[in-house]
């Protein structure tokens, strides 16, 4: 039995793991995390993560950015893996991160879908080959309206795929509004949709002379990053100190 803690546990992605859980008997919720509760859940709820005094496996964190510190620094404390999904991390944020890693097992990943971790790996095979040719990359996401970072984590993993190849030389932008001049060529540029329910959409687009690819992910419910995260906590349950992420769960 895994004993989990979710982290954000009333919000759209907490709730979307809570359904899929009541499915898994090797999973039991020990508590929940959340700065709002109606206490309409069965387990005990928190306010704060550092006030919880309840025993669990691994922590499954699907919260707000401004959560992050207090998170980290009880799951240390705590020695207790993590499995963080919240997107928006400032760059100290993510310092914090790796910092917290020497300390206990987290697997951070923007986005748990099998579809986006495989995509992160044929990017590396297309970069190598259209780049040099001369294509320019285009990074356009789309998401629903109470999403509140832009562009998205998915968005921005896409594009540090894509950048790994291009040797870190590729600048990112993501506004050209004052901008009066052509595009360079080591640019990825970055769009970002806001609008209705939008799941969670991503294209890569290498536009080329005369010719286009792009490569898409569509997202249509939650439940792709749900289950994701699931597998990533029992993944996690028990693994030494050090920074991980999907494709140590995927094995590609
Ligand atoms: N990695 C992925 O695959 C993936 C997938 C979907 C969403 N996300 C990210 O997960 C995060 C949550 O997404 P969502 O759609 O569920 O958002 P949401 O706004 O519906 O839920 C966030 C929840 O966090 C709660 N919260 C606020 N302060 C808190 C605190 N101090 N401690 C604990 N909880 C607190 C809020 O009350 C809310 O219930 C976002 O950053 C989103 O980008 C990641
Ligand atoms: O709904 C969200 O918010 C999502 N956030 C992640 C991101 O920022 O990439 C993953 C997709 C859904």
């Amino acid at each position: 039995m895994t004993n989990v803690i979710i982290h954000g546990c009333n919000g759209k992605m907490g709730q979307t793991i809570l359904e899929l859980l009541k499915e898994e008997e090797e999973i039991k919720v020990a508590a929940g995390v959340d700065a709002f509760d109606e206490g309409k859940n069965p387990f005990p709820v928190f306010s704060d993560i550092r006030t919880c005094d309840v025993s669990a496996d691994v922590v499954i964190d699907f919260s707000v950015a401004p959560a992050v510190d207090g998170l980290l620094q009880y799951c240390v404390r705590e020695h207790i893996p993590c499995v963080l999904c919240t997107t928006g991390l400032s760059s100290e944020q993510l310092k914090k991160v790796e910092e917290a890693s020497k300390e206990t097992a987290i697997l951070k990943s923007a986005n748990m879908s099998l579809g986006i971790n495989m995509l992160m790996k044929l990017l590396k095979d297309a970069t190598a080959i259209l780049a040099p040719a001369g294509f320019d990359i285009e990074i356009v996401e789309k998401h629903h309206k109470l999403k509140v970072d832009a562009p998205s984590g998915t968005a921005l993993a896409l594009g540090d795929s894509v950048s790994e190849v291009l040797g870190g030389e590729y600048e990112y932008v993501y506004d050209r509004s004052g901008r009066r001049k052509q595009r360079p060529k080591k640019e990825i540029g970055f769009s970002a949709v806001r609008g209705g329910t939008i799941v969670g959409d991503h294209d890569v687009i290498f536009a080329g002379a005369d010719e286009v690819i792009t490569f898409s992910h569509r997202a249509y419910s939650k439940a792709v990053f749900a289950k994701g995260a699931i597998q990533a906590a029992k993944f996690l349950k028990g693994r030494p100190a050090g920074l991980y992420d999907m494709s140590d769960v995927i094995g590609c």
